[in-house]
């Protein structure tokens, strides 16, 4: 980490939004880009109660809310796994939701992120 006071915040920054612009230009036909709402899918929000999608993730790191890539990531699993929890493994938010994990599993693995840091630096 920088000895500047703060300057983690922007590299993390930085990193997260380059991890996240990655990660959402996979998911091609926006099934992940906004909240999923009970009208295009019925009795989601009482089936699903922690929600995530890419806007709100973006919007955490332009408020600080991520300390490390480690609760990104969290946020990221979540999502998806809530796509494969209350879709069957026939639909097409399933598939995308397996596809888009597994990628993004490999985009935020260790040595991947450690290669990303040392560019960074
Ligand atoms: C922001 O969420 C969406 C935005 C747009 C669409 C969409 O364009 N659906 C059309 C493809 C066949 C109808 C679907 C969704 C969607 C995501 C999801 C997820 C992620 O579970 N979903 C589940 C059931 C029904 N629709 C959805």
């Amino acid at each position: 980490s920088c000895t500047l006071k703060g300057s983690d915040g922007v590299i993390l920054k930085q990193m997260l939004n380059y991890l996240v612009k990655n990660l959402q230009n996979k998911d091609v036909n926006g099934f992940f880009a906004f909240p999923v709402t009970d009208t295009i899918a019925p009795g989601y929000s009482s089936i699903i109660l922690h929600p995530m999608d890419f806007s709100t993730m973006t919007a955490k790191i332009e408020s600080a809310e991520y300390a490390n890539v480690m609760e990104f990531k969290k946020d990221f699993i979540l999502m998806c796994n809530n796509a494969m929890t209350y879709n069957r493994p026939e639909t097409i938010y399933y598939k995308e939701a397996k596809r888009l994990l597994h990628l993004g599993i490999r985009q935020l693995s260790k040595e991947k992120l450690l290669h990303l840091k040392k560019t960074q630096s």
